[in-house]
C-alpha cells in the first residue's frame, strides 16, 4: 500500500490550526520540522520533493507534514485540506508561503516514519484500537481491544468514517448476528463485529491487499474462525443472508448496491452505511428510502456522514 506524504511550508503562527485541519481530515502522524532540520535532507528516503535549496526554502518558517493513505478518498481529502488551510486567511492567520507538496512513499518508509505517532485510541463506548507494536491494558472491564496493523490496508481504524461505523455496530449488533462487511479494508469492522458478539462475518473487498490484511488482522485478534474473507465486488453473487450489513465506502458506491443490500438482509435487518461526504448525504438517504429502508439514525463527524437504516417488511417505509 502507498501513502501520500503531504508537506506544507508555513509560519509558526499557522502550525496549530494546520495541524488541527490535518488531524480532522484523518491524516496520520502530523509532525513539525524546521526547514534545515537534518532530517529534511532525507530526500532519498521521502522522494524528490525536498531538493533543499536555501533560496527556494528560506530558513524562516516550518514544514508541517502528515500522511494520507492512497485510496479512493485521497482526492477529496486533499481538496478538503487545501480549502480549509486557505480559509485560515479569513481569520488573518499568516500562512507564509503556504507551499503544499505531495510525494508518495511506500509501506516500509511510511511505517518507519509514522509508527512512533500511532497510539491506542478509544473510539467508541467499548472499543479501543491499538497498533500491534503497543502494549495496552484494558482500563474498563467491558473494554474491547482491537489490535491492528494499519500498514496493511485502508484504515488505522481512527478515520471518522470508521469510527462512525463501529459506533453504529456497537449500538445495533445483537448477539449471534450474521454480518456482511462490504469493503472490509483492514478488517476492522469485521473484527469489531465479532468481538461485539456476531456469530459470523462475511468480509468482502475488491482489493486483494485488503483481503490479505483482513485475514491477517482477523487472526491477530483471534476472530479468524468467525470471519470469512473473500475478494468480491460489493454484494455480487452473494447468497448468504445477514442480520446486519456494514459498508464504509463512498456514497456513489453505496447507492449502487442498496437493492442487493435489501435482498440480502433478513427482515428487520440493519444497514450501516458510512464514508459519505456531507454533500452526498441526500443522495444516499433518497436511495435508501426509495428502496423501502427506514432511516434510524444519521450521524455526522467532521465532514463525514453515516446513515443507519432498517429493512421493513413492507416497502411503505413506515
Ligand atoms: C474507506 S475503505 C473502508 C475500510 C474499512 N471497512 C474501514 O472502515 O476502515 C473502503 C474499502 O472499500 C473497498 N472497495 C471499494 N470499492 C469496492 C467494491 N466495488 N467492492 C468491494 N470493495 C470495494 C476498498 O478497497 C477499501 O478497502
Amino acid at each position: 500500500m502507498k501513502w501520500s506524504e503531504i508537506c506544507i511550508h508555513t509560519t509558526n503562527e499557522a502550525i496549530e490550526p494546520i495541524s488541527n485541519i490535518l488531524h480532522e481530515t484523518g491524516a496520520s502522524g502530523v509532525v513539525i520540522e524546521e526547514p534545515l532540520d537534518p532530517d529534511m535532507e532525507r530526500d532519498d528516503t521521502f522522494g524528490e520533493i525536498y531538493e533543499l535549496n536555501t533560496e527556494d526554502y528560506p530558513e524562516e518558517g516550518v514544514y508541517v507534514k502528515a500522511y494520507l493513505p492512497v485510496n479512493s478518498f485521497l482526492g477529496e481529502t486533499v481538496n478538503e485540506i487545501k480549502q480549509a488551510i486557505n480559509n485560515l486567511m479569513l481569520y488573518d492567520i499568516d500562512l507564509g508561503r503556504n507551499n503544499i507538496t505531495f510525494s508518495e512513499i511506500n509501506e516500509e518508509e511510511w511505517a518507519t516514519a509514522w509508527k512512533k505517532y500511532y497510539k491506542p485510541v478509544k473510539i467508541s463506548k467499548k472499543i479501543t484500537i491499538t497498533p500491534t507494536w503497543e502494549t495496552y491494558e484494558a482500563v474498563d472491564s467491558d473494554e474491547v481491544i482491537i489490535e491492528l496493523d494499519p500498514g496493511m490496508a485502508f484504515g488505522t481504524g481512527t478515520h471518522p468514517t470508521t469510527v462512525l461505523s463501529i459506533q453504529g455496530i456497537e449500538r445495533y449488533l445483537q448477539k449471534n448476528d450474521q454480518v456482511i462487511d462490504v469493503g472490509c479494508g483492514s478488517g476492522v469492522l469485521s473484527i469489531a463485529s465479532v468481538l461485539l458478539g456476531a456469530s459470523e462475518v462475511y468480509a468482502y473487498d475488491l482489493d486483494d491487499i485488503a483481503v490479505k490484511a483482513t485475514t491477517m488482522n482477523a487472526k491477530l485478534n483471534k476472530a479468524d474462525k468467525q470471519i470469512i474473507t473473500k475478494q468480491n465486488n460489493l454484494l455480487d453473487h452473494v447468497s448468504v443472508q445477514a442480520d446486519m450489513i456494514v459498508s464504509n465506502i463512498l456514497a456513489e458506491i453505496i447507492v449502487r448496491f442498496v437493492d442487493d443490500a435489501w435482498n440480502t438482509l433478513t427482515d428487520d435487518g440493519i444497514f450501516i452505511t458510512s464514508g459519505i461526504i456531507k454533500a452526498k448525504k441526500q443522495l444516499v438517504l433518497d436511495k435508501l428510502t426509495e428502496q423501502g429502508f427506514r432511516i434510524l439514525e444519521v450521524n455526522e463527524m467532521e465532514d463525514w456522514v453515516s446513515i443507519i437504516a432498517k429493512k421493513n417488511n413492507q416497502k411503505s417505509g413506515a
